[in-house]
């Protein structure tokens, strides 16, 4: 049985329609790559996974009783970083890490936030608060919060956002890492060598065109006349 089933998933925001009958399956110990162009509503499928938005239909099982990320039995199995970066302005890095693992009741949550924060080149900045680190080093922050806690299924929003090339092959790494620790991973991506690396299944999202109703149809494109070239649109001038 897999540890995550998505079936019939549909997601709509008032006429448009983004996701419609998206399914998927992913088991312990292995890895699925949502890809897909900007706006096709990969974020969208995490979130709802997630609990941070609700479907508008299908269901969320993980492992094996409805998705319900309230409740203690879920949140004890389920890590996620999304797009969206929330720290408490006054915690510094440390700190962040220590809650995170202490609200989980880790064993050993000292010894194993000091290994976070070294794995992800953290240690030099453990004293700063979220708002004076770079971009880079909030988004290994993000990513700390997720292996500093117990876990079953990493759900993770374009992991490689901001990463430098360090940073890109220590994910990698960890990601195939904790594969074989038996974790099930959903992740997003845009970043073709990481899917390559990671990922043992690639779901392509997408098909809806947002902010308008699903075609039930796809229309075909119109034919140039027999003979003639297509016509060049016009460059644009600024
Ligand atoms: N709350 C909302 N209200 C209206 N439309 C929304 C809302 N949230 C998302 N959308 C629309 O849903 C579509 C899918 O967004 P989503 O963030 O899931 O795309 P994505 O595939 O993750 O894109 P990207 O690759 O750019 O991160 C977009 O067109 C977006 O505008």
């Amino acid at each position: 049985m897999a540890l995550l089933e998505v079936r019939g998933l549909a997601r709509r925001f008032g006429e448009a329609t983004v996701l419609e009958g998206f399914s998927l399956d992913v088991k312990a110990g292995r890895a699925v790559a949502l890809v897909g162009a900007n706006g096709a509503g990969k974020s969208t499928v995490l979130r709802c996974v997630t609990g941070a938005d609700v479907a508008t239909e299908g269901t969320i099982t993980l492992d094996g009783a409805p998705l319900d990320e309230r409740s203690a039995r879920c949140r004890a199995m389920l890590a996620s970083v999304l797009d969206d970066l929330d720290f408490f302005p006054d915690l510094s890095v440390v700190e962040h890490l220590d809650l995170v693992a202490r609200a989980h009741a880790v064993p050993d949550a000292d010894e194993l936030v000091d290994d976070v924060l070294h794995e992800l080149r953290l240690i030099g900045h453990s004293g700063q608060l979220p708002h004076t680190l770079s971009s880079g080093q909030r988004r290994r922050l993000a990513l700390a919060t997720a292996f500093v806690r117990p876990r079953r299924l990493l759900v993770l929003d374009e992991p490689e956002q901001r990463l430098d090339t360090e940073g890109l092959t220590w994910l990698t790494a960890r990601l195939r890492a904790e594969k074989r620790d038996g974790l099930a991973i959903l992740f997003a991506s845009h970043d073709q060598d990481l899917v390559a690396a990671v990922a043992d299944q690639v779901v392509e999202v997408g098909g809806a065109e947002p902010g308008r109703p699903t075609p039930t149809t796809p229309p075909k494109p119109p034919k140039p006349p027999a003979g003639k070239s297509k016509p060049r649109p016009k460059p644009r001038r600024r």
